[in-house]
């Protein structure tokens, strides 16, 4: 079901796309800025929305220099979110930004429907798309991490929790008055998270066993990684004839696949990763440490990129931020440039000029391939 975790148990008609209104804060209107409250951004969170099966009816944008600590937007479009909300029959108001517990608050009980986040929408689709327990356990943790502090008391965030993904259903059937709900809502939460925790350090180490055992047959590794809907699944298969899924929605893959690549004397593995985005929530970094650990261990890390993407450059920028964060900025890179049989020539050519070494290629068409796997190859017989 899509967007139950959002929608909550109560929410949503049975097999409709819920409808749902975005709201934004635009910090600046430079030309090309993509960070928080940009343009790109909120059409970002346009196609995150829709991924996660919601249909968007309406934008609702403010530009004002930061936004305004009680209700996210000033009080007067508030008044404008409310109309936009009830002329369209919203069930959702999504911002585009991190609220705080205060801003949702506020911003509920003025427009009269559910009101969450951009890192709650990400959330939501990352557990719509885990697959292995590992992922679904990551998942949940995350997901902790992130009610924990916005618990109200009052059961309305834990029944979304409850009557949405989260196996643990730690809100139900918890009464009592508000304080000690809460304080019984915060320690069934915290428990439950402590056993995922035991939980994802014992997958962890099953996944860690077969990994040493790859180590120890000398193969070298590929980690592909990437903005999300670059083409990383898309390209394994490619490369190597597997067939992950692929799919046009962010977030389609969670869950490692590895793959083996035999050419010649030469043998070595690809893994694809969860890929990244802007304002990736930290939450979800925490809990897919040991995943993202793919990447901080491998000998290559294949950077696939969307050259068809307008904002293909702050992309490759994000890619290497969160790279940093989880401590793989130090592995050794070759730079894919993907999609090259949509992309306008002239965008991969200042791709190219900006990365020399990059290698532009067509995952759908094959275009480019050969040069990759022989690049591939040289890379690592040269080690
Ligand atoms: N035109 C074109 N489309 C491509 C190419 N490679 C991938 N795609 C499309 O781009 C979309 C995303 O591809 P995926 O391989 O699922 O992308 P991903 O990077 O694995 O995405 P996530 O796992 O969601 O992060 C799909 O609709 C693919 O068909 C390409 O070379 N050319
Ligand atoms: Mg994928």
């Amino acid at each position: 079901m899509a967007g139950s975790w959002l929608l909550g148990a109560d929410g949503g008609t049975p097999g409709q796309r819920p409808t749902a209104v975005l709201v934004a804060v635009h910090q600046d209107e430079g030309a090309g800025d993509s960070g928080p409250g940009s343009e790109v951004s909120l059409d970002e969170l346009r196609r995150l929305a829709d991924t996660d099966g919601l249909t968007v009816a309406e934008a609702v944008v403010q530009h004002r220099p930061r936004p305004d600590p009680a209700t996210f937007i000033g009080s007067g479009k508030v008044d404008e979110l409310a109309a936009a909300a009830e002329r369209v029959h919203a069930e959702l108001v999504i911002a585009d930004g991190e609220l705080t517990p205060g801003q949702v608050r506020n911003l509920e009980e003025r427009v009269g429907v559910r009101v969450v986040d951009r890192t709650a929408l990400i959330l939501d689709i990352f557990a719509e798309h885990a697959r292995t327990s590992e992922g679904r356990v990551q998942v949940e943790l995350a997901q902790i991490a992130y009610q924990l502090p916005r618990l109200r008391g009052d059961g309305r965030s834990m029944s979304r929790v409850g009557g949405g993904r989260m196996a643990g259903g730690a809100g139900i059937g918890v009464r009592g008055p508000g304080e000690m709900r809460l304080e019984t809502q915060r320690r069934t939460l915290r428990q439950r998270a402590t056993r995922l925790r035991r939980n994802a350090t014992e997958l962890a180490r099953r996944r860690e066993r077969t990994r040493s055992r790859r180590a120890r047959n000398q193969v070298p590794s590929v980690a592909i990684t990437g903005y999300t809907n670059a083409g990383k699944s898309a390209l394994l298969n490619r490369l190597t004839g597997a067939d992950a899924q692929v799919q046009d929605v962010l977030f389609a893959t969670l869950d490692p696949t590895v793959r083996r690549i035999s050419t010649g004397a030469l043998t070595y593995t690809v893994t694809d990763t969860v890929g990244f985005v802007r304002h990736l929530p930290h939450q979800l970094v925490d809990a897919f440490r040991s995943t993202l650990d793919e990447v901080s261990r491998s000998d290559l890390a294949m950077h696939v990129v969307d050259a068809s993407a307008p904002d293909a450059l702050d992309q490759i920028t994000t890619v290497h931020g969160v790279l940093h964060e989880i401590g793989a900025g130090l592995v050794p890179e070759l730079l894919v440039l993907n999609k090259i049989d949509v992309a306008p020539p002239e965008w991969v050519v200042a791709l190219c000029r900006a990365y020399p070494d990059a290698v532009p290629v067509s995952a759908l068409t094959g275009a480019g391939i050969d040069r990759l796997r022989a690049e591939l190859a040289t890379l690592f017989t040269r080690r």
